[in-house]
């Protein structure tokens, strides 16, 4: 047996992973011909996860067109990436737009503005968005609309004003940055979780249409991660909650996930989700064994209300 271990086995095992690190170098090597010279667009640009991305893809030799609603926080932005020289790849002076994803009639003429920076889009990545905290009864439906607005209606008509550019050129690249809470629902962020359900729903439809003009689809499903997403959400009045969770603060670093957002770009990966083996292992139990997940949310609920009243 040990003789054919060693004359057999060992030389197939040393051969495959020799094929797999060889599949995954040139994996890597075309994700970063892929990313060169593109024209990347990102919404949300001005902070937490968008401002990594717009650092990581301008490292990366993207060509960057960066959106947000405050114009001096992208200013600024383009001047540290230009001051910067941390990178070997020839780096390109990004374009600024800034329009907000709650004005429709904005988004058409941002789109056309966007056109203009370098004649056409290879990537747009929806990163934008709100959050919300508050228990269904209290909360306004202006709040629901303005959440899904932000989070759905917004990104949405942005890229169907980019589609049909790439369409015409027969490539593009449309991610969404959803969330966890794309997949499953947690108790007191019902708007929420469902403008990341509606993301989720609506993306994997396009993925499916775009296939025949060979547009590629990404959706990213992160967990918590360490940016002002929490201090920025809305109440169930409307109102800024203003307050930096736990959760939050312990969630991942905006850089690394950043780069994993590259990577998964890089790659044309489809549908990734990007958090630790609990909330993995909830979309699973959803799944699998919704009634149990229901319980455990049920039990979260009271939980929280019961610390939110003492
Ligand atoms: N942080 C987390 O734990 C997680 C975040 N995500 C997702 O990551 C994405 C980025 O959020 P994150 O960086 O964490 O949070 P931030 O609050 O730091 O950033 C949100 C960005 O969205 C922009 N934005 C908000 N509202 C509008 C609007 N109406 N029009 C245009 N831009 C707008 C903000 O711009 P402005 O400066 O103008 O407010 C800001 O640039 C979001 O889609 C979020 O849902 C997903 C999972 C976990
Ligand atoms: C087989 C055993 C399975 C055990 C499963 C136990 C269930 C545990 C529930 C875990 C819930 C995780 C929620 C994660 C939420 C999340 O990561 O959200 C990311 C965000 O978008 C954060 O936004 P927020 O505004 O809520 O801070």
């Amino acid at each position: 047996m040990d003789f054919i271990t060693s004359t057999a086995i060992l030389p197939l095992l040393f051969g495959c992973l020799g094929v797999f690190g060889l599949f995954q170098l040139l994996q890597w090597v075309r994700g970063k011909a892929y990313l060169r010279n593109a024209v990347v667009v990102i919404t949300g640009a001005t902070s937490g996860l968008g401002k990594e991305c717009a650092k990581v893809f301008y490292a990366a030799g993207a060509k960057l067109v960066l959106c947000g609603r405050n114009g001096g926080a992208l200013e600024e932005l383009i001047r540290e990436l230009t001051a910067s020289h941390a990178t070997k790849v020839q780096t390109h002076k990004p374009y600024l737009v800034t329009f907000d994803l709650t004005d429709t009639g904005a988004i058409v003429a941002a789109a056309a503005e966007i056109l203009q920076c370098f004649g056409y889009v290879d990537i747009l990545v929806n990163n934008a968005g709100i959050s919300y905290r508050g228990t269904i009864m209290d909360t306004i439906v202006d709040v629901d609309k303005r959440v899904m607005e932000t989070n759905y209606f917004g990104p949405v008509a942005l890229t169907k004003a980019l589609l049909p550019s790439m369409i015409k050129r027969r490539q593009g690249h449309i991610v969404a940055i959803s969330s966890i809470q794309g997949k499953i629902s947690i108790p007191f962020r019902s708007a929420y979780a469902a403008s990341k359900h509606a993301t989720q729903a609506f993306f994997d439809c396009l993925r499916a249409e775009m296939e025949q003009y060979e547009i590629e689809v990404t959706v990213i499903s992160p967990g918590y991660i360490h940016t002002n997403l929490s201090v920025n959400a809305i109440t169930a009045d409307g109102s800024r909650y203003g307050v930096m969770d736990t959760t939050t603060a312990q969630g991942r670093s905006p850089v690394e996930v950043a780069h994993d957002v590259l990577a998964a770009v890089g790659k044309k990966k489809k549908d990734v989700i990007l958090a630790d083996l609990l909330p993995s292992l909830a979309i699973y139990l959803r799944t699998l064994a919704p009634g149990l997940f229901f319980s455990l949310m049920a039990s979260r609920a009271r939980k929280e209300r019961k610390s939110k009243n003492s």
